[in-house]
This record gives structure tokens, sequence and C-alpha cells, in this order.
């Protein structure tokens, strides 16, 4: 069959991809790999209890059928998916909340649908990709960045737009802050309590809206997993919120937790609801397994273990970065974090990122590594999730493949170093 020019022109542009070496590709982790990598934060997904007590529930649930039968507004309700979102509502000490098939969906519905004409919205530079595609489909007036995590920068911003915007000043136009409470990429929570004074500060007539977006802390963070706006006691300072339950909660899908009126208008207007087959049966029952687990203190130990295992990775991470210190070279081989972090996630960076995962994989550790366009230059690196799974022997044999992969380099860049004429770091103590 001949190529058509389509094909050709598609073809360009992964070719384009293939020399920047940015062409994203589908990969199977090898079975027996230990897994540094993924979102399984709490290692619920392979938990023999509750894969058991999933197959228990789905055959107890008595409006069980496989597909949900069509759109949530047509056939796709249950009772089953009202009394969940009741109860997730309530354990988030939530007015109301309102499924979705997805966190991306929701994101996307709400940040289409909600801010209405001419209001504004401010996102954290980082925030996700799904907020992203809401924005652009909403009827905003515009849509501003603020510096990652910067409260200053964002109060510099609503203090511009406060002169220029009388609306916004006698409070009639909204303003949207959105941001999330655990950021991926590199495991750092947001200043949420000052974001809060701040919007509080600034737009005393209540037209600032913040929405946090938990998919990472779901599970993993507050009383029970509950999150970090109710570790904080901010509930009710905060506008809507996003909990995932494809992560640590090791299932499909999301709720918004919202106000009864924005749950209605919701229903009436974010498309990613509305024109979809809703959530299927098997997905709910993994929903309310994994949740019940969660609302019933199941996730505690675990949450525990992961960070004692936290600490003994950052620990073990001083280490040898103390010991390597001695080697210039080494500094841009390894940058830890300066503090241990407040999350399962280390960035270690480093401007080897793919030579570092390569050792780490072929090893039979699954980590990432994260390059530009991800993070911006300088910010390369590889990406160290710890589970609940995870042992601290797995830990201390991730970090002793670090440090051999570091001794290898050091030493093979002298050997270079003296080649070329150079004087080299020396190796004689690696
Ligand atoms: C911060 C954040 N929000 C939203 C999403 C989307 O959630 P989901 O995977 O349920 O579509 C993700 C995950 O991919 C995420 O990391």
């Amino acid at each position: 069959m001949r190529t058509s020019s389509l094909e050709k022109a598609l073809q360009g542009s992964l070719a384009r991809r293939q020399e920047r070496s940015s062409l994203r590709k589908l990969t199977i982790a090898p079975r027996q790999s230990v897994d540094f990598s993924s979102n399984d934060f709490l290692s619920l997904s392979t938990s023999s209890e509750l894969k058991s007590e999933y197959l228990r529930n789905l055959a107890q649930c008595e409006e069980f059928r496989l597909g949900s039968g069509g759109s949530r507004l047509l056939d796709g309700n249950s009772i089953y998916a009202e009394e969940l979102e009741r109860d997730l509502a309530a354990f988030h000490h939530a007015p109301s909340g309102l499924l979705f098939n997805s966190g991306f969906d929701a994101n996307s519905g709400f940040f289409s649908c909600v801010p209405l004409p001419g209001d504004v919205v401010f996102h954290d530079e980082f925030i996700h990709a799904s907020v992203h595609e809401g924005m652009r489909l909403s009827r905003a007036g515009c849509c501003i960045s603020f510096k990652h995590n910067s409260v200053e920068d964002l109060q510099h911003q609503l203090l511009i737009l406060l002169k220029k915007d009388a609306l916004i000043e006698k409070g009639e136009r909204n303003v949207f802050i959105a941001i999330e409470s655990l950021y991926s990429m590199d495991g750092d929570l947001a200043p949420i309590r000052d974001i809060v004074e701040v919007v509080g500060r600034l737009l005393p007539h209540g037209n600032g809206h913040i929405v946090v977006d938990e998919a990472h802390s779901t599970g993993v963070y507050g009383p029970q997993g509950r999150g970090i706006v109710c570790s904080l006691g901010l509930e009710d300072k905060i506008f809507a919120r996003l909990h995932t339950f494809g992560k640590a909660l090791a299932s499909q899908g999301a709720i918004i937790l919202c106000s009864e009126v924005t749950r209605q208008f919701l229903i009436n207007y974010a498309r990613p609801m509305i024109y979809t087959t809703f959530i299927s049966f098997p997905a709910l029952v993994a929903i309310k397994t994994t949740t019940s687990f969660m609302m019933r203190g199941g996730t505690v130990a675990l949450s525990n273990h992961l960070w004692a295992l936290v600490e003994h990775l950052y620990d073990q991470l001083k280490i040898l970065d103390t010991t390597m210190a001695a080697h210039a070279y080494s500094r841009g081989l390894l940058r830890i974090p300066r503090e241990c972090p407040q999350s399962p996630i280390f960035s270690v960076l480093t401007n080897e990122p793919r030579a570092l995962a390569n050792a780490c994989q072929n090893a039979g550790f699954v980590v990432r590594a994260i390059v530009p366009p991800t993070v911006p230059h300088g910010g390369e690196r590889v990406r160290i999730c710890l589970h609940a799974g995870n042992t601290k022997e797995e830990s201390d044999m991730l970090l002793a493949t670090i440090g051999l992969w570091l001794s290898q380099m050091a030493t093979s860049h002298s050997g270079n170093a003296e080649d070329s004429g150079h004087r080299g770091v020396g190796t004689s103590k690696l």
C-alpha cells in the first residue's frame, strides 16, 4: 500500500521527536522488577486481600451489570454510584461530590464550564495538563500562570489584576486559583494555607475560588488518607477539590468535591461527564472496595511504613552524597534534595538521567528518567517513587546500584580526561 501524504507528515513528526530524543513509547516493565516508579503509592493494586474483597463485593452487588449502559444522564446512573458519591463527600467533609470517568475528564470538564465569561483563572505554572485542557475550552477572559508554589508571585499578579479590573475589586468577577496539593515531578507540597490567606485578603468579597487537585495526595495524606486540605482543616475555604482513584487507590475515576449547586451545574454543563458512557460496574466496585478500605483506616499502617521508607532512603542518599562529594565530577551526576522530601517522590537531579535510569533498570528497578520538555533544562532527573510495598532492603539495593554507577562514571570520566591530557578526578578512593 502507498504511504499517503498524511502518513508521511505523521511519520515526519515522529522522526523529529526521535531526533530530539523525545519520542514517547509504550513500555512494559519486566515482571520481576521492583517498582520505584508507579503512582501505586500504597501498593494496593497488588494487595491479595483487596483483590479478594473486590471479587466478593462484585458478587454481592445487587445492581450488578457489566457495563453502566450509557451516559450518566441517560441509563448509566445507579443507586450504587449515588451512594458512593455521598459516602466519599461525607468522608472528605464536603457538601457533595460528582464522579467522573477519570481525573482528566474531571479537571477538563470543570475548568471548561465553571469559570463564567470574563472570569479569570490563575494557575500554578506546573498545573496538570488536564487543567490546561479545560482552560483552553473555557469562557474565562484570561488564564494567568504564576510561578510554581510562589505565593509572592500569585499576590503580585492578583494586585496587578485588581488595579486593572474594577469588577474584580468589587467582587463582581470571579477569580479561580488552580493548584495541586502535591506536585508529582518534584514531590513538593503547595503552600495552601498561605494561598488561602492571600486570596481571602485580596478578594474580601468572596470572589476568589481556590480549586485543589489532590490526585497525588489522595489516600496517603491527611487523617485516614483524606488528603491535604482535610489535614489542614481548610475544607470550608476551598471551592472544589479533585480526588482521583487511579493512583494510591489502585482503581480508576475521580470525584469532584464541591457545593450542591456546583454539582448540579457540572451535571448540566461538564461535557466530559455528559457525553460519555459512565464508569462501568466493575470499575465502580473497585472504587468502592479501595475507598472503603481507606475509610476504615486500612491505609494508615501502609502510609506509616511509606513515611519510614522516605526517611530511610533520604538518610542513605545523604550518606552516598557525602561519600561522593570529594569527587568534583560526581556533583553533576547526583544532586539530592536539600531536605527530606515531604512525599514519596524523590527527584535525583543528574546530568545523565538516561544513563542512571538505564543502570537502575538493568539491575531490576523501575525508575524513570525525566528530561526536557517535561522539566526545564537543568532539571533533568531520575524520579524515584517509593511505595508501601517496597522494603528497606530494596531501597538499599537501589542505592547500592546508584553508588556503583557513580563510581563507574567517575572512573570512566577520569580515564577520558587523562587520555585527553586533562587531570581527571582521582578514582583511587572510589
Ligand atoms: C495532578 C493530576 N491531576 C489529574 C490527573 C488525571 O487523573 P486520571 O489519571 O484519573 O485521569 C493526574 C494524573 O494523571 C494528575 O497527576
